[in-house]
Parts: C-alpha cells; sequence; structure tokens
C-alpha cells in the first residue's frame, strides 16, 4: 500500500517515487484528446448492477485504481464480474448479481466512492465485512455515514477506518451531517432499495457539497428502476424494492478532462474531447464556463468540446463549492494567470486525498507563487513562477495541477505522477501524446 502525508509539510520528499520532468509547451497544442470513462459513473454503475434482480452490463467502465478497487469489493461481496474487450478506452463488465456475502475484507484504498459507497452494500451481507485502506485513506470523514448506518439497524464499530459492519440493516430515517462529502448521502441512497424500509436521509448542517454528484446519484437510481423522491431541498427517499438489469455505457470523465482543456488555454492551442455528453450528471461540465471566464473560446460541437486558448489566461473569483473536483487545476490556471484570482466554497476539499487547499498553496508557493489559504479556499495572485519539484501527496489531481503549471514554467518535476493511475492511469502517456511536438 502507498504512504501517504496527511498535510503539507517541509520535510524531505519521501524519496519512493521519482519526479517527472513536466514538459514545457513550446508552441499552441493542437490535439483531441479522448477520456476514459467517468470515476463516479463508473463506481455507481458498478454498484448498482451487483445490487439488481438480473445480470447487467456496464460498457466503457473506467479501468484505473479506484474503479478496479469497486470491482474487486464487488466480487469479495459475491458479485461474479467479467471483464471483456479491456484497452485504453476501458472495460465492458458482464455482472451476475448474487446474494451479498459476509466473512470478508475489503481495501477501499484511498478512493471515496468505495469507502462509502461499499459500506451500506456490506450491511446487506450475510456475515461481517471489514474495511481499510490507505493510510491517508483512515484521516478522510466517516462518521457521519458510518452512524447512519447504525441507525438504520446495522452494527458498526469505529468511526473511521478501519471498521467492520454486521448487518442486518433495515433502513428508514436518518438525519445526517452530510457536510464533509456529498459521498455519505450517495452512499445511503445507492444501496436503500435493498433496504426492508428503504431510506430517508435527512441532512443538518452546513451546506452539502458536489451537488451534481448527488444528481448523479439520484439519477442512476432512477435508471435502475428505484423510485427516489428529492423534491424537498436536503431530503431524499429511496422506496424498497429491486433493481432493474441494464446495459450502462459510461460518460467520458469531465473532471479528468481538465487539466487537457486547460493546457489549451495555456498554449493558446486548441484541444478537443470528443463524446463530451449533450446533457450529463457530471459536474465537469461547469468547465464550459470555467475556462471561458478565464480566457478560453469554449464551442460545444458534434465531434466533442472544443477549447481555444486567445492568449493569455485571466484570473477568475468563483465558487467551486458544487465542483470542487475542479479546484487543483483551476488554481494551477490560476497561479499563471495575468490578474488575480480566488477560488471559495471548498473548506471540505481539506479532507480529499489530501489537504488540498494547503497542498495547493504550498505547492504554488515552493515555486514562487503568491497563493493564501482561507478558510474555505485560496486567494492565488500574479507572481513569476520558477522550476522545482511540485509534491503531489499521493493526490492524482495535485499531479496533473503540477503538469499544468509545468507547460508555462520550465523545469517542474512532479512527484510520483504515477499517482494519476487513482483514476487516469495512462495521464502521463496522454500528456505527451496531446503535446506531440509542441513540447521540450
Ligand atoms: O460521488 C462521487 O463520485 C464524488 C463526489 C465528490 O465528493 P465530495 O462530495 O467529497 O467532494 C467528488 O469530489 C468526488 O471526486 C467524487
Ligand atoms: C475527491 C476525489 O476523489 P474521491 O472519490 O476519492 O473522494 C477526486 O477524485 O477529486
Amino acid at each position: 500500500m502507498a504512504s501517504a502525508q496527511s498535510a503539507p509539510r517541509d520535510d524531505k520528499l519521501n524519496g519512493t517515487a521519482p519526479c517527472w520532468p513536466a514538459p514545457t509547451a513550446t508552441g499552441p497544442i493542437d490535439a483531441s484528446v479522448r477520456l476514459p470513462g467517468s470515476k463516479s459513473v463508473t463506481n455507481r454503475a458498478l454498484l448498482l448492477a451487483a445490487l439488481a434482480e438480473a445480470p447487467g452490463t456496464v460498457r466503457l467502465a473506467l479501468r484505473s485504481r479506484d474503479a478496479d478497487l469497486m470491482a474487486a469489493a464487488l466480487r469479495s461481496l459475491g458479485t461474479e464480474m467479467t471483464p471483456s474487450n479491456d484497452g485504453d478506452a476501458g472495460v465492458d463488465w458482464l455482472i451476475v448479481p448474487h446474494p451479498i456475502r459476509g466473512g470478508v475484507s475489503i481495501d477501499v484504498g484511498l478512493a471515496g466512492t468505495v469507502m462509502r459507497f461499499v459500506p451500506p452494500v456490506a450491511a446487506l451481507a450475510d456475515g461481517p465485512v471489514s474495511f481499510d485502506g490507505d493510510p491517508h485513506a483512515r484521516k478522510r470523514p466517516m462518521g457521519s455515514i458510518l452512524s447512519a448506518l447504525r441507525s438504520l439497524g446495522a452494527t458498526v464499530d469505529g468511526d473511521a477506518l478501519p471498521f467492520t459492519v454486521r448487518g442486518p440493516i433495515i433502513g428508514g430515517e436518518v438525519v445526517i451531517d452530510a457536510s464533509a462529502s456529498s459521498q455519505m448521502v450517495s452512499g445511503l441512497l445507492l444501496a436503500a432499495a435493498r433496504f426492508e424500509k428503504g431510506v430517508t436521509v435527512r441532512h443538518s448542517g452546513p451546506p452539502v457539497p458536489s451537488m451534481p454528484h448527488i444528481a448523479m446519484t439520484v439519477h442512476m437510481l432512477r435508471q435502475a428502476g428505484a423510485e427516489v423522491d428529492d423534491s424537498e431541498a436536503d431530503v431524499w427517499r429511496v422506496q424498497p424494492g429491486p433493481l432493474r438489469a441494464r446495459h450502462v455505457t459510461v460518460e467520458p470523465d469531465l473532471s479528468n478532462a481538465a487539466p487537457f482543456l486547460a493546457a489549451a488555454l495555456i498554449t493558446g492551442g486548441t484541444v478537443t474531447v470528443p463524446d463530451w455528453p449533450a446533457e450529463t450528471t457530471q459536474g465537469g461540465d461547469r468547465l464550459r464556463g470555467l475556462l471561458a471566464d478565464m480566457g478560453a473560446d469554449v464551442t460545444l460541437l458534434p465531434e466533442g468540446l472544443r477549447v481555444t486558448g486567445t492568449g493569455g489566461v485571466r484570473g477568475i473569483d468563483v465558487d467551486l463549492h458544487d465542483e470542487s473536483e475542479l479546484t487543483p487545476t483551476i488554481a494551477a490556471l490560476a497561479a499563471l494567470a495575468d490578474g488575480p484570482s480566488r477560488i471559495s466554497g471548498v473548506a471540505h476539499i481539506r479532507g480529499h486525498e489530501t489537504d488540498r487547499i494547503a497542498a495547493l498553496a504550498t505547492e504554488i508557493n515552493r515555486l514562487g507563487g503568491d497563493a493564501r489559504e482561507t478558510d474555505d479556499g485560496l486567494e492565488i495572485r500574479p507572481r513569476p513562477l520558477s522550476g522545482g519539484v511540485f509534491r503531489t501527496y499521493e493526490d492524482h489531481r495535485m499531479a496533473t495541477a503540477g503538469a499544468v503549471v509545468g507547460l508555462a514554467v520550465p523545469g517542474v518535476e512532479v512527484e510520483n505522477i504515477a499517482t494519476t493511475a487513482k483514476t487516469l492511469p495512462r495521464f502521463a502517456q496522454m500528456w505527451t501524446e496531446m503535446l506531440d511536438g509542441t513540447a521540450q
């Protein structure tokens, strides 16, 4: 298992991971970049298929550390998972559901979707299921969902990883504080059709972040035949009932498109992402507006989303509460912008793969930048950057943010680029292919 740091500290580089010299662009990029499937859609689709009443398929599913951990977890719980057409574009899964079985241990890695979505499924098992993950996973917030499982009838020892879940779970009504992560709500809803009483989840506390991800959960549950009521703010109801077997095709990962599209803006070039969905619940769709606000021409064409840089990057004042996954790329762009930027509404990303607010400020400043942490985000002012090591704290989006900065700043070395395997194992190769002849 990989080692992790909880927060940026001025200690030595971990010494195990070699640094990756980030290519610097020598001219405008002109590329089409096909992104593999969305992590969020893949992991929901696999889980819903495992809970369905008959076999189903998930096409073009993401193959990455987080997706592989979800597949392995469902397999341990008794689901038959057969891959085919495994390649760069993804994998097609045939999924044959079986009764959920206990007596197993599950590795969640550092995947929020595995640590929050699988325990409610484990509460349906015929025996105990234990969970653990990477060292930093033990620090990610879990308390709300684990106490919710207890109120709904399950037995759970502990309020963070490692813990063990024992069913049976009955379901019913529960009040939780989901301000640390929308995944607390999504996790409860995804398995709830299989609880004897379904579930009513009521949120009480500061606003829930990443709401598009809950909309994605509700949408995919409805597609699977579940009856879901989300008509009241901060309340979600899932009726008990069967989930239909389905044939799902996964959309490209729009959040992972962020660094590639940012490259067009920085280099004054053009990047097209094929198969950009005309309608989607992925929060990454907001990139269209964000990149336009930062100075790009953005057009949704039949062949995909096309982003063209028009010379220069503009600073931005933006609340990313709903699309906090985009913060590292937007912060990297802000560090290269010609005016000041403010990112707000993302206090909860201190509980992501690392404390992303602290990590981004530390790494931008290490290269000579001017980034300041606020309680709920970052203030970044223009200042020339110079080369150096960009540390990544086992965080895939810190690694891609380092690559973005490196496009404009010679001599940036990204620590442990392999951490991008969490959601995009071919990142470094795709980045080089995109740059094809326009980098040194
Ligand atoms: O449900 C999901 O698939 C996700 C929800 C969000 O989590 P938070 O609500 O913790 O931000 C997002 O940041 C994460 O990458 C994926
Ligand atoms: C926050 C993220 O991941 P996770 O699903 O592990 O929460 C992310 O991918 O930006």
